[in-house]
């Protein structure tokens, strides 16, 4: 079975049965028809995969690959924070009337920054160093950028990533890892996706630094359910894993801003049926 399944089953039982419910507390989101969105939350989760085994995708209910792939190279390519710039409709609800979502993802990732090696924005910056200097310990992205919050329309909830190179014994290529940082994360809407859109990124950046791809670590500060989520992740959660699918990147790729979300494929990707009309929490 996928091991993103067990991941996925063991960490919702726990929120359900361990977690503390903001209900009755104040609280910032709320559903369309404007009641508060209370939630059950855990704090500090902290989920592992290996992707040198697996690719973690839930097979419980289908995660949209290539609308995933597409959201992380909006923020992470494109470096867009306008909504005009990405195929789904996913972040409607947060754009003001000209598309933007403020300084928020992408924006600050294409803000140029002076370094000893002259200018790069952050994502450069990775690439370089990936490439000249692997064994760094400083490899890292940062959005959370306080003096531009004023200016968002949602604060980053995914806003670090923290590469990591290591060398496996008898191999020839060097093994590219990351820690991802979210500050909340909403589990039924997002947990997924964003765990299989930060895996697309290490598996891109591995092939185009010629390296394998290696752990995925997500740290979670806030894992939350909504209320009006708690009775599908209940019948979600009572499914049966099925194995997990294989990840195709196209080998051709090596340059990453070559990268389009028709590279990315999962074969055998077998899943139980989906659920629809999730409410999303605004
Ligand atoms: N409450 C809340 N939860 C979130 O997960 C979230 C926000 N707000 N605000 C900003 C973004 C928008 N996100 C979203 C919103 C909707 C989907 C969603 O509906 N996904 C569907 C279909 C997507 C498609 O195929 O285009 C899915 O089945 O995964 C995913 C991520 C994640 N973020
Ligand atoms: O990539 C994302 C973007 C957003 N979320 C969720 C996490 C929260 O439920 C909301 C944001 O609300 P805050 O009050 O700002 O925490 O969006 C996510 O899980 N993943």
């Amino acid at each position: 079975m996928s091991y993103a399944d067990k991941v996925f089953i063991d960490m919702c039982r726990d929120i359900i049965d361990n977690g503390t419910d903001t209900r009755g507390e104040k609280v910032r989101p709320k559903w369309e028809d404007g009641t508060p969105a209370y939630t059950i939350k855990r704090f500090g989760v902290v989920n592992r995969y290996d992707l040198s085994r697996e690719f973690p995708a839930l097979t419980l209910r289908r995660t949209a690959i290539k609308s995933c792939t597409d959201e992380l190279l909006w923020i992470w390519q494109k470096k867009s924070n306008n909504i005009n710039d990405l195929h789904s409709h996913i972040w409607d609800s947060w754009a003001d009337e000209n598309g933007s979502i403020g300084k928020a993802y992408g924006y600050q990732l294409g803000v140029k920054h002076q370094y000893k090696e002259g200018l790069f924005d952050q994502v450069d910056r990775v690439i370089y160093d990936l490439k000249n200097n692997p064994y760094s310990r400083r490899i890292m992205t940062n959005i959370y950028v306080h003096q531009d919050l004023h200016e968002m329309n949602l604060y980053p909830c995914a806003y670090s990533m923290t590469f990591n190179v290591t060398k496996k014994e008898g191999h020839d290529k060097l093994t590219l890892n990351a820690v991802l940082n979210q500050r909340s994360n909403d589990v039924l809407t997002a947990n997924n996706w964003n765990v299989c859109q930060y895996a697309v990124l290490v598996h891109m950046l591995a092939q185009v630094c010629d390296m394998e791809a290696g752990e995925l670590v997500h740290v979670i500060a806030d894992a939350h359910i909504y209320d009006r989520h708690v009775p599908v992740i209940e019948e979600l959660i009572a499914r049966e894993p099925l194995p997990a699918p294989k990840f195709w990147l196209n080998p051709k790729v090596k340059d990453f801003y070559d990268f389009t979300r028709d590279d990315v494929k999962l074969i055998d990707y077998e899943t139980h049926e989906q659920i629809k009309n999730i409410p999303v929490a605004v």
